[in-house]
């Protein structure tokens, strides 16, 4: 059940305060409130993702406790918080890559599009072709820059351009080609490795690697975009390139992104959720209002770099 609590406002006075639930917190005790759930977040357009009530355990580490939340379509979202908080656990349950963590159990819901992703049956490499993920250290295949955009949609049975389909005549060379020009240009490479599609990756520079990883999420076509502190590896221009390309690709896709960076949450999020140690969504909320004017002291205190 959501535990709504009261806004400040005259009525609350610094001895106590009252939710809805009828809790009362006297000061000194605790100056915290806390919220069972954060999906009364509001916001225009319709939500992509939802978690309700989502528990996740590594054996007996209780890693994220009873997180619901809404995340709006085509916008970012950020993810902040201190080391081992959760950020990375939640973005992972969001395309179920715990499922890979032989520790990890999770419970409660996630829905994409109200489908619930927790369930028997979901084919987990549609799943995970709606929900890309971008890693922190860029990871391109020692492999060409072709081979690395056209990595997905080959595996997926999307084109074929072996020997067996030349053969048959089934040779989707040129929609190989338009797939991966469409793709480097979504990330913003295109122009600067045009000229050697057919070098090996390996060869570019850190931001360049990391522009690539995202094209090859982008050419099996996603809805949402996970991505794990992208620009963390990476120097002051490279990130910016990055950053630039979040806000770009938002026009487009549901992005969500962990950051330690609150200087770069601040600049490229439209809402921002706080995790603070122990597995808890302690914020939720418009970007600027998160920053600005945070509901939570545990959260002021963290913005303020009191600690984190
Ligand atoms: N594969 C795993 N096996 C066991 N425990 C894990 C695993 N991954 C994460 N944890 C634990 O779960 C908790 C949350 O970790 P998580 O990596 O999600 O936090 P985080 O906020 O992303 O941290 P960081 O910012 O340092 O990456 C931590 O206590 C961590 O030790």
């Amino acid at each position: 059940m959501t535990e709504t609590i009261t806004t400040d406002t005259d009525e609350t006075t610094d001895t106590d305060r009252t939710t809805e639930a009828g809790q009362t917190t006297v000061a000194g005790e605790t100056d915290e409130r806390t919220r069972d759930s954060w999906t009364d977040y509001e916001f225009e357009g319709d939500a992509k993702l939802a978690a309700d009530d989502l528990d996740v355990h590594y054996g007996s580490d209780h890693a994220l406790k009873g997180i619901s939340m809404e995340i709006p379509e085509e916008s970012v979202t950020a993810l902040i918080g201190p080391s081992g908080c959760g950020k990375s656990t939640f973005l992972r349950c969001l395309n179920r890559m715990n499922d890979r963590i032989r520790a990890a159990s999770v419970d409660g819901s996630v829905t994409i599009d109200g489908e619930e992703i927790y369930q028997d049956g979901v084919n987990l490499v549609e799943l995970r072709k709606r929900v890309g993920m971008v890693f922190q250290a860029p990871n391109p295949f020692p492999k060409s820059i072709r081979d690395n955009v056209a990595y997905g949609p080959r595996k997926h049975g999307d084109i074929e351009t072996g020997v067996l389909s030349r053969l048959t005549g089934r040779d989707d060379r040129a929609k190989e080609d338009e797939i991966v020009e469409r793709s480097l240009r979504r990330a913003a490479l295109w122009d600067e490795v045009n000229d050697r599609l057919d070098d090996n990756a390996i060869g570019l520079s850190g931001g360049q690697q990391q522009r690539l990883c995202i094209a090859r999420c982008l050419a099996t076509d996603p809805e949402v975009i996970l991505m794990d502190e992208p620009a963390s590896a990476l120097d002051p221009i490279a990130t910016s390139k990055i950053e630039d390309l979040i806000d770009d690709l938002a026009e487009d896709y549901t992005v969500v992104v962990v950051t330690h960076n609150m200087q770069q949450a601040a600049r490229i999020s439209d809402q921002t959720a706080v995790f603070l140690t122990g597995g808890e969504l302690v914020e939720y909320g418009q970007t600027d209002q998160v920053f600005e004017n945070p509901e939570s002291q545990r959260v002021e205190d963290y913005i303020t770099g009191k600690f984190g």
